[in-house]
């Protein structure tokens, strides 16, 4: 056990030439959390966790993981890693079962191989050549061999991308069991939906900078409430009510411009009457009419575009 967190970045710095990638991020991950790392292309997130590998050394700030750092204890800190990188590189002509006794000879105290077989989900692919697997099976077997040796931290960069929906889902559950078992987890992901499922605490980066930390609840609110319906055919914009004094944005969505009000918390009950009002009084039929609380997409989304100026 140690008596500090697994991973403390504090003021991680990280250039490349004169652009600073990672431009000064502090966050702690406790032990047995995941942490999800969100952001735009190009925000920073594979730097901070090539950072937290040991890849790449910090240019300002300190890393710890485990308590020390990745880059100069490499050795030391090693053995404790799963580290699922962005894309894998096995040997194309091995199987799957030889990629994993490969693994297994290098790795201390590895799993046996049925059972990295079932965290992949690729019993019935045991004999394949790894070159002819999907792109998604590769990622699960990818996942099984960081998974391998039991590690006390995970790193994911982007573990299901390029997944069907099923294999995503099996994938989860396979996280999820892992966090249970009290591993600690640094994800980085573009499916914000995976970061709802899986993320005990999240950040949103953008241009090196943490912009939003925090739980998803955390996160979510206080960005308020929305209320969306596609623009009638026979109204302008300016035909539109002002809800509690707000103006609607259009925005298009599938070809149809859809007029969106952003409501501050608390406001949603009087608007949607106040609009609904407003639509009888009109004989105006609000197709797809919607009404809810932010979402994590709503405030990437803010984030993304708010500091793009
Ligand atoms: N080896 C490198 N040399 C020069 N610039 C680099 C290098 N690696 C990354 N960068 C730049 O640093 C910035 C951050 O890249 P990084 O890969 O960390 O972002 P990311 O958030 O993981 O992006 P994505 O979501 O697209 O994978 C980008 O502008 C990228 O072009």
């Amino acid at each position: 056990m140690t008596s500090h967190p697994p991973i403390q970045v504090t003021g991680l710095r990280r250039r490349y030439g004169g652009f600073e990638a990672v431009a000064g991020i502090s966050f702690e991950v406790a032990e047995g959390e995941l942490f999800a790392l969100l952001g735009t292309n190009g925000a920073g997130k594979t730097t901070t966790l090539e950072t937290l590998e040991g890849f790449q050394p910090a240019h300002g700030g300190t890393v710890r993981v485990l308590g020390r750092d990745p880059y100069r204890e490499r050795r030391a800190v090693r053995p404790e890693l799963g580290i699922m990188l962005q894309e894998a590189g096995f040997f194309a002509d091995l199987t799957v079962a030889e990629t994993i006794d490969h693994w297994s000879g290098f790795t201390p105290r590895p799993r046996p191989r049925d059972e990295a077989l079932d965290l992949a989900g690729l019993h019935e692919q045991a004999g394949v050549r790894t070159r002819q697997l999907s792109g998604g099976q590769k990622r699960r077997l990818d996942l099984a061999l960081a998974l391998l040796g039991r590690p006390r931290v995970l790193f994911l960069d982007e573990p299901t991308t390029g997944m069907d929906p099923e294999a995503r889902r099996a994938t989860w559950r396979t996280v999820r069991d892992v966090v249970a078992g009290g591993t600690t987890v640094v994800l980085t992901t573009h499916y914000l939906e995976e970061a709802e499922q899986l993320a005990d605490r999240l950040a949103i980066m953008h241009r090196g900078r943490i912009e939003v930390s925090g739980t998803v609840a955390e996160v979510v609110a206080g960005h308020g409430d929305r209320i969306a319906f596609r623009m009638p055919d026979r109204l302008q914009v300016a035909d539109l009510p002002a809800l509690h004094g707000v103006t609607p944005a259009i925005t298009v969505d599938a070809r149809r411009a859809v007029a969106a009000y952003g409501i501050a918390p608390g406001g949603l009950q009087p608007a949607l009457d106040e609009l609904l009002a407003w639509a009888a009084d009109q004989e105006v039929v609000l197709d797809g009419l919607q009404a809810r609380s932010a979402s994590l997409e709503d405030v990437f989304l803010h984030t993304a575009e708010g500091m793009a100026a």
